[in-house]
């Protein structure tokens, strides 16, 4: 794990970032909460047969073993999920000095396992695509029995943002579009596909579409355009 670690500092998404926000995170090492290193994407208990079986299908393709992050043959790397997305940037390190302590990832704030957003992503970096197993819970209601549009497009936003990270470092939506198709049960399990559609300059524009996991269904479809910024400019 602490060689994890090591390798992750000085990157945000694979990305180089600054060496002042660098040095501001190593002063901040002596900070570090091993607690803080929790991955909230590993399976868990309220994963539905189905969640747990995609997600053995593309873990078992992965390059690194999520257990020993050692190296091993597959096109996917399992995303790891934190409560913060500075953890991102760290490998994992709680950076309480940098920012609000109290902050905590839209996605990864309510403990309650199954309650909320249940997700774990996978990168293809080969392809330049992004695929994510969402199983929505019970607080995610909007229509009746059924995932709000809401929760759909934060996990649109989370997803492709991931995705829009990795190929172009940091990066925040400008806009977002989406078409909801058809309504989303809650408590079932879908995938959101990401592609990337081409970057000009500091603009990357990914493709999303939410599917039934057979990908019959489509529940959603999206255009998102990520713009890249200095990561420096988010702590004025
Ligand atoms: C692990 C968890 C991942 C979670 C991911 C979640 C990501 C998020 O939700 S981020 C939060 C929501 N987004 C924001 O708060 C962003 C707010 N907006 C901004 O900060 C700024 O408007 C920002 C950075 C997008 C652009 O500002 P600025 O850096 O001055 O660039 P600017 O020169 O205006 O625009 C750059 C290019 O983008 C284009 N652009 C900017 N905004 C838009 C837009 N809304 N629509 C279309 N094009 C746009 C511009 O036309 C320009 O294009 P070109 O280079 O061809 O002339």
């Amino acid at each position: 794990m602490l060689a994890h670690i090591a390798r992750r500092i000085g990157h945000f998404h694979g990305h180089q970032i600054s060496s002042a926000i660098l040095r501001r995170m190593r002063a901040s090492l002596k900070t570090i909460n091993p607690i803080s290193l929790q991955d909230f994407s590993q399976p868990n208990p309220s994963w539905s047969p189905e969640m747990r079986k995609f997600y053995d299908h593309y873990n078992a393709q992965c390059d690194t073993d999520t257990e020993t992050y050692e190296n091993k043959t597959g096109p996917w790397r399992k995303l790891p999920s934190y409560n913060r997305s500075i953890k991102h940037a760290t490998g994992g390190i709680y950076i309480s000095k940098l920012i609000q302590a109290k902050a905590r990832l839209f996605t990864r704030s309510v403990n309650e396992q199954g309650a909320t957003f249940e997700y774990v992503a996978f990168f293809n970096k080969e392809e330049k695509i992004c695929i994510c197993l969402f199983q929505p819970g019970h607080l995610l209601e909007g229509a009746p029995g059924h995932v709000h549009g809401g929760a759909i497009a934060t996990m649109i936003d989370t997803v492709t943002g991931t995705l829009a990270g990795y190929l172009s470092g940091p990066s925040v939506t400008a806009n977002l579009n989406i078409n909801y198709r058809s309504p989303v049960p809650l408590g079932s399990v879908v995938i959101i596909h990401c592609a990337l559609d081409r970057i000009e300059g500091r603009k990357t524009f990914i493709t999303c579409k939410v599917t039934s996991t057979d990908e019959s269904k489509v529940y959603t479809e999206a255009t998102v355009l990520f713009v890249s910024i200095k990561l420096g400019s988010l702590f004025g």
